[in-house]
């Protein structure tokens, strides 16, 4: 069958229509027209997979990476980044409208990445079998790759390495996560699932063998928590971010945000909405290292961040007295259970950073009934959860006033936004 893609959608498939049924199809742009096969048919829809491209829609363009298609971890290199910045834009404002029940959502800035290849700071290598790459798309199936052009270049660099270093070690293991500091930087986590031999391989060993500046290495065993686990750490494990005035302590096992060329950006939004009113105390929740709290910290009386993880607690701790900062505190809760210090403390700004499931339902309700609140700062990395939690607030009395999307994930379906909302009764 043949049809042509509208638009496309979270998730990053294109939307089609065929004889009143849409189809949802991977790979395509919109205007594309395209043969297909149904691959999937459920009750309302069906998803279909591209047989042959009959016209091209106008901003497809040739996928720069010999594996795209292939390899799960990019989603859009047939798509200009122009229109894939237009696509997110559009997306953000159907979730705003249609999950949010904002009619007209006002995304008042769209923020592309200043580079949209070589970006991440981070990548989390699946291995298997010898091959050292990311799952296929919906699969456990390991693309084994030799670079990778949204990874910053020595890490994509050092992928020849890993794989060199997974053939040599007694087990293989079953994942590498890999981080390098803008200062090229890197360390390496060596993660296994499983039962695995004794690692006789030294820093000096595996830095030679991965060709990049390795300060420090470590052994993880994968968790009951979800997260690895650390086993023995050899060298230096964390490293250090300049971003704009401000330096970062970030620790081997500490979230930092992926994208190298839009951290400065993100603090600067987010700064000029704390700037926007002389707050008295504003509360930081899903804090990480501090890479909020700090910035808003500046234009604040005082400041607190929660956090649940223990090595971005320890971070934030040491971040806010190297950045000079007297006014922060932090602490580590998880947000379900620190909503008790920020009901106590009672701050006029709330920033909030959750992963992608967004908020519950109670700390919405918590948020909301703060005596003082004047503002959130709500930055998400899903528009369909952050959709959901805005429909909430505003049955609270707290509005939209605006939002930013900010591109952290290009060549990638993902959506950053920043959404600052205002209590209004
Ligand atoms: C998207 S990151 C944001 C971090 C920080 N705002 C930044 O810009 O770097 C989310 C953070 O939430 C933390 N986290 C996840 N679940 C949590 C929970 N239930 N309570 C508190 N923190 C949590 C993670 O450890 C991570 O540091």
């Amino acid at each position: 069958m043949q049809l042509e893609i509208e638009k496309l959608v979270y998730g990053g498939k294109g939307l089609g229509r065929f004889q009143g049924r849409t189809f949802f199809v991977p790979f395509t742009a919109p205007g594309d027209v395209v043969e297909i096969e149904e691959t999937l048919k459920k009750s309302g829809y069906s998803e279909g997979r591209i047989k042959k491209i009959v016209k091209k829609g106008k901003n497809r363009i040739e996928p720069r990476c010999p594996y795209f298609g292939k390899c799960g971890g990019c989603d859009w290199q047939h798509l200009d980044y122009e229109a894939q910045v237009e696509a997110k834009r559009a997306i953000l404002e159907e979730n705003l409208q249609k999950i949010g029940r904002i009619k007209k959502p006002n995304i008042d800035e769209v923020i592309p990445s200043p580079n949209p290849w070589h970006y991440r700071n981070r990548a989390q290598f699946k291995v298997k079998n010898g091959k050292v790459g990311f799952f296929a798309k919906g699969t456990h199936e390991v693309v084994d790759i030799d670079r990778c052009d949204i990874l910053k270049e020595n890490l994509s660099q050092a992928i020849k390495g890993l794989k060199k270093l997974a053939s040599l070690l007694p087990t293989e293991p079953n994942e590498f996560h890999i981080y390098s500091s803008n200062k090229d930087e890197v360390i390496l986590k060596i993660v296994y699932h499983g039962k695995f031999k004794k690692i006789d391989l030294t820093l000096d060993d595996i830095k030679d063998m991965l060709n990049v500046n390795l300060v420090g290495f470590g052994i993880y065993k994968s968790g009951e928590s979800g997260y690895p686990e650390r086993i023995k750490f050899f060298g230096k494990d964390f490293t250090y971010e300049k971003i704009d005035k401000f330096k970062f302590r970030v620790s081997a096992d500490s979230f930092f945000q992926v994208n190298r060329f839009q951290v400065e950006n993100l603090i600067k939004k987010v700064s000029q909405g704390a700037m926007e009113y002389q707050y008295l105390l504003a509360a930081d929740l899903y804090c990480g290292v501090g890479t909020l709290t700090i910035p808003v910290g500046r234009y604040v009386h005082k400041a607190f961040g929660i956090e649940a993880s223990f090595s971005a607690i320890s971070d934030a701790l040491y971040n806010k007295d190297i950045n000079g900062l007297r006014n922060i505190s932090f602490f580590c809760r998880e947000t379900e259970e620190g909503i008790e210090i920020i009901k106590e403390n009672s701050p006029d700004l709330v920033v909030i950073d959750p992963p992608r499931s967004g908020l519950s339902q109670r700390i919405i309700r918590e948020i909301s009934s703060l005596p003082r609140l004047k503002r959130i700062i709500y930055v998400s990395c899903n528009p369909a959860t952050l959709a959901r939690d805005i429909a909430l607030f505003y049955q609270h009395g707290i509005h939209m006033e605006k939002s930013k999307l900010i591109d952290m994930f290009p060549q990638t379906y993902h959506i950053e936004t920043i959404a600052f909302l205002r209590k209004v009764r």
